[in-house]
């Protein structure tokens, strides 16, 4: 990790890390029709809780959206979310400004398209069941074990969750899991996915960064900008620098976090928390304000 990335900015402030990170909010700004703005869900535009179905998008970041989705040439959300779920939390729905959107949920796996109204979701396979069974049964034998108290298992129908936020000693919970789940999810060849506070087993191999080809390949941006906070995000800002090397102006911006404090070196715009990505946001819809009525 570079010096610039090594110290977070603090909640709700940004940095710019690199030379394209300076220009940042001039260059989406500029070319806001023909930019792809994708962002994930969780940790970069909704603030970490302790409960999965309490996350909710920061009013902040909203506002920014809600003023830049209509004239954005795509705002997409990648997320390790099931579809439906997101949309929920979300409120994506209920809000005309983002008509346009799409939602890729369980990493690539569903779409949801707000201007069709149209969800495709592959039909769940019977092993993520009885892997789930399998996680039951490894939490209730191990009850004894007073750290392990109070992990949660999530069930995303083509994947599972298991979340150690809420156990008794996360940092343990998450350290004694990783083996065991990891056999699981080999018997049942399913993927394991490790996150914060949570390591997941599911059962598709995409990733966020062959969704983001699959969006950059259907709206032909000249910019793009990925937004993220966590490892499942890595493939997607692996897969900007892949599209810069095309010709496309490249953007990571990063919620940056103590959790996950690897994440930031991939950071062109280097956020504090999801606070700092709203921020950014907000910059970028005021420069849009400021340009003369012709360039918007
Ligand atoms: O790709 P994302 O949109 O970032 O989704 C990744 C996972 O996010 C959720 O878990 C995370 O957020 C929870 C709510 O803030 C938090 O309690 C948990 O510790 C985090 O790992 C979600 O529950 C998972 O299903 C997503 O895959």
């Amino acid at each position: 990790m570079s010096e610039q990335t090594a110290t977070l900015p603090s909640t709700g402030q940004w940095r710019a890390v690199t030379e394209l990170g300076e220009r940042s909010v001039d260059l989406v700004a500029a070319h806001l029709d023909r930019t792809l703005l994708a962002t994930d869900f969780d940790g970069t535009l909704s603030p970490i809780v302790e409960d999965p179905m309490a996350a909710r998008m920061h009013p902040a970041a909203r506002a920014a959206l809600v003023q830049l989705a209509p004239r954005v040439g795509q705002l997409a959300v990648i997320t390790g979310r099931g579809v439906d779920v997101v949309r929920e939390l979300g409120r994506f729905s209920e809000e005309p400004a983002f008509g346009q959107v799409l939602v890729l949920g369980q990493y690539g796996q569903e779409a949801w398209d707000a201007a069709s109204g149209e969800t495709t979701s592959p039909p769940a396979p019977l092993s993520v069941r009885a892997a789930k069974s399998q996680v039951t049964e490894l939490l209730a034998a191990n009850a004894e074990l007073d750290f392990l108290s109070g992990v949660a298992v999530e069930d995303k129908g083509r994947a599972i969750g298991v979340h150690t936020r809420r156990a008794l000693d996360p940092a343990a919970a998450y350290d004694w899991l990783r083996e065991p789940l990891a056999g699981i999810a080999t018997e049942h060849e399913l993927v394991l996915e490790p996150g914060r506070n949570v390591i997941e087993l599911r059962s598709s191999t995409t990733t966020k960064g062959e969704a983001l080809h699959l969006l950059a390949q259907r709206s032909h941006p000249a910019v793009v900008v990925m937004m993220g906070d966590d490892l499942g995000d890595l493939a997607a800002f692996a897969a900007v620098r892949e599209l810069t090397a095309d010709g496309v102006l490249g953007l990571c911006v990063v919620a940056g976090s103590q959790e996950q404090p690897a994440v930031a070196a991939q950071a062109d715009v280097l956020c504090g928390g999801p606070e700092g990505v709203a921020a950014w946001l907000a910059e970028v819809s005021r420069a849009v304000d400021a340009l003369p009525q012709r360039e918007r």
